[in-house]
């Protein structure tokens, strides 16, 4: 085993990869940076050195091996390459891990060839957590690979929030099911709540809006999850960047037979071109909340669809949990967008929900309550930090803790 105590966490989606080097004595970040536009032109990687400085190289990363070789390069500049004894193990984020993987896992030959068998259910990020891993092994064969699933906090649903009404035995034979994703940001988030209540996990009840590029919401009772609004795929629950989320699978025969499209465009339709881009052609809520602003309609509407099913969410989870202590809203969009928080929570008293339009207009990074003193419901804003999380886990498994 390594003596190592910092964890190199790479997570990778389609076009970018995410790193962070993380020092597990004291959680502090020995450097961090994201490459972009990963097989297109104009590619970008930007690297925060552990002096804080910024490091930028502008170049064409054709796939993840280039993206994830100029990380190493970079990483090497500042001492701290792929090679380092310093290192413990290299945590990677990935999405599905379908019914098998339900905790951190040692990545082997046997289990790299699984998370393959499911890309059908996360064609979008299965791939590029992959390509992640093969890289890092390749660079650092001696090393353990830490794969950390964003389903697995879900495992925990009870059946009969894990189960679709349809025909049982199709859905065993093809483990169709409800699986749930961006599991490590609701656990981080919802633990990180309950100390900013200053309550033991084991004793509240949280709603947790992770509203990102994906969004899904989630029910945690008491440190357990108990509903959760993605499913089979990522692509179920609440209205995204670009994904339709809810939708009746009615429209996918209705868009075949009548509209003649194939299965696969719409799959595109649905995962790509849908969402607030499918609504008014932007899928980033700072321009959606900039041209709503302006007055422009199809942006009003994509805000309006937007919110109307965070709305419906939070009162459905109120439902499934009885009695909620607090309702928190992190990632991109739920961290930054005080319209949106504002939206969701408006009207709300009768549930005691009462959000306060001043602490919730203040700009900080840090974990923060919005809601008046008197709330019944505490309404906070936490960053979530699935990197520092995945960090943790990784750690934990190699150590044997
Ligand atoms: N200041 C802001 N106001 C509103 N939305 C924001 C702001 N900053 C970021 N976002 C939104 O956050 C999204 C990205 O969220 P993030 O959690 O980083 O996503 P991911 O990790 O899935 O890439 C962007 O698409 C953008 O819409
Ligand atoms: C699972 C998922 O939707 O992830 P992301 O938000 O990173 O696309
Ligand atoms: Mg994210």
């Amino acid at each position: 085993m390594s003596g190592g105590t910092r964890v190199l966490v790479l997570n990778a989606g389609s076009s970018s990869v995410k790193y962070q080097l993380i020092d597990m004595l004291d959680g502090t970040r020995a450097a961090a940076g994201l490459v972009e536009r990963i097989g297109e032109r104009g590619g970008r990687l930007a690297h925060t050195p552990p002096d804080g400085g910024r490091r930028e190289v502008l170049a064409d990363f054709p796939d993840h091996t280039a993206a994830l070789s100029s990380m190493a390069a970079q990483l090497e500049l500042d001492g701290m390459g792929l090679d380092s004894p310093e290192l413990a193990a290299v945590g990677h984020r990935v999405v599905h891990g379908g019914q098998r993987f339900t905790e951190p896992t040692l990545v082997t030959d046997e289990v790299l060839d699984h998370i393959r068998l499911l890309i059908p259910v996360a064609p979008l990020h299965n791939p590029a957590n992959i390509a992640g891993i093969e890289v890092a092994r390749r660079l650092r064969p001696d090393l353990p690979q830490v794969a950390v699933f964003d389903t697995a906090f879900h495992a925990t649903l009870p059946e009969p929030a894990a189960r679709y009404a349809i025909d049982r035995r199709t859905a065993d034979a093809y483990r169709v099911r409800r699986y749930g994703f961006h599991g490590t940001s609701h656990q981080y988030v919802s633990r990180e709540t309950a100390r900013l209540l200053g309550r033991d996990p084991a004793e509240v009840n949280v709603i947790v809006l992770h509203l990102g590029n994906g969004a899904s919401a989630s029910a945690v009772a008491g440190g357990v999850c108990v509903e959760t609004s993605m499913g089979l795929t990522p692509l179920e629950g609440l209205v995204m960047g670009t994904r339709s989320g809810d939708a009746d699978p009615g429209l996918v025969f209705h868009l075949h037979r009548v509209g003649g499209l194939t299965i696969d465009e719409i799959d595109d339709l649905l995962n790509r071109r849908s969402g607030l881009l499918g609504l008014c052609g932007d899928n980033d809520m700072r321009e959606v909340l900039r041209r709503s602003e302006e007055g422009d309609e199809e942006a009003r509407l994509a805000f309006d669809a937007y919110v109307h099913r965070l709305r419906k969410y939070i009162g459905a989870y109120y439902a499934v949990l009885g009695r909620v202590d607090a309702i928190v809203f992190t990632a991109g969009v739920g961290e930054n967008a005080a319209p949106v928080r504002e939206a969701a929570c408006a009207g709300l008293q009768a549930l005691g929900i009462e959000l306060d339009p001043e602490l919730n207009e203040v700009r900080s990074g840090e974990a923060r309550v919005v809601s008046r003193a008197y709330s019944r419901v505490t309404v906070a804003v936490v960053p979530t930090d699935e990197e520092l999380e995945i960090a943790r886990q990784s750690f934990a498994l190699v150590r044997g803790a």
